[in-house]
C-alpha cells in the first residue's frame, strides 16, 4: 500500500508523512529530500540556477520512480498534485491512497512565516500580509487538485500528533 500526502506549504505534509510512516511500520519518502539528494543540490538552488519549470520537470520524473513502491508513505511538495498528469497518475495507481491536509490561509502564513526562506516560490514575500495575500491566491488556483484527494483531513487548531491521530482514526 502506498499513502501521498497532499496539500499547500505548510500543511504539514513532511511532518506527518514521517511520523505515519512510524506507526505504520512503512518507509518514508519526501519527494524534495529525495530530489534534493538524487541532484545533490537544495530545492531553492535549483529554482535559483534553472528556474521552476526545470524544477518541475525533474519533480514529475522522481514522483514518478516511486509510483509502485510497497509499504511506503510518500509526502510530495506542494506543488506536486497541479503539475503534468501527477494528480491523476496519484489517482489511477493501484493499491494507493492521497491525503489531503487542509489548513486555512491563516494557519498556513503563521506555520510558514518562520521558514519561508526554504521554500523558493514565498521567500522573498516580506510581510505576512504579503504571505497572506499571496497563499490566497495560489491556493485558488491549486485547491481543485488538493481537493481530488480520496481523504481529507482538516489540519487548523490541531497539534502534529493531534493531526497524526485524526488521520490513523480514519484510516482505520
Ligand atoms: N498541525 C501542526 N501544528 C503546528 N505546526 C505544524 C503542524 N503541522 C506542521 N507544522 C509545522 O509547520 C511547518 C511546516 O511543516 P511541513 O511538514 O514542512 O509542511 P509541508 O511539508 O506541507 O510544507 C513545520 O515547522 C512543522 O513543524
Ligand atoms: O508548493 C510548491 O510548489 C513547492 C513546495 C515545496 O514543498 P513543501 O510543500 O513540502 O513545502 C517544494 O516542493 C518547492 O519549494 C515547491
Ligand atoms: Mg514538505
Amino acid at each position: 500500500m502506498m499513502f501521498f500526502l497532499v496539500g499547500y506549504m505548510g500543511s504539514g505534509k513532511s511532518v506527518i508523512g514521517n511520523k505515519l510512516a512510524e506507526i505504520l511500520k512503512y518507509d518514508f519518502i519526501d519527494l524534495d529530500e529525495y530530489i534534493v539528494q538524487k541532484e545533490g543540490i537544495t530545492i531553492k538552488k535549483i529554482f535559483d540556477k534553472k528556474g521552476e519549470i526545470y524544477f518541475r520537470k525533474i519533480e514529475n520524473l522522481y514522483f514518478k520512480e516511486l509510483i509502485g513502491s510497497k509499504n511506503t508513505v510518500v509526502s510530495l511538495g506542494g506543488g506536486t498534485p497541479c503539475y503534468g498528469n501527477n494528480m491523476n497518475l496519484i489517482l489511477e495507481s493501484e493499491n494507493s491512497l492521497s491525503i489531503y491536509l487542509k489548513a486555512s490561509i491563516g494557519t498556513l502564513v503563521d506555520r510558514l512565516y518562520e521558514e519561508k526562506s526554504k521554500r523558493p516560490l514565498i521567500a522573498h514575500l516580506e510581510s505576512k500580509s504579503q504571505l497572506t495575500e499571496f497563499i490566497g491566491k495560489h491556493i485558488f488556483e491549486r485547491a481543485p487538485f488538493y481537493e481530488q484527494s480520496s481523504l481529507i483531513i482538516k489540519t487548523d487548531g490541531l497539534m502534529v500528533k493531534e493531526v497524526v491521530d485524526k488521520l490513523v482514526l480514519k484510516l482505520f
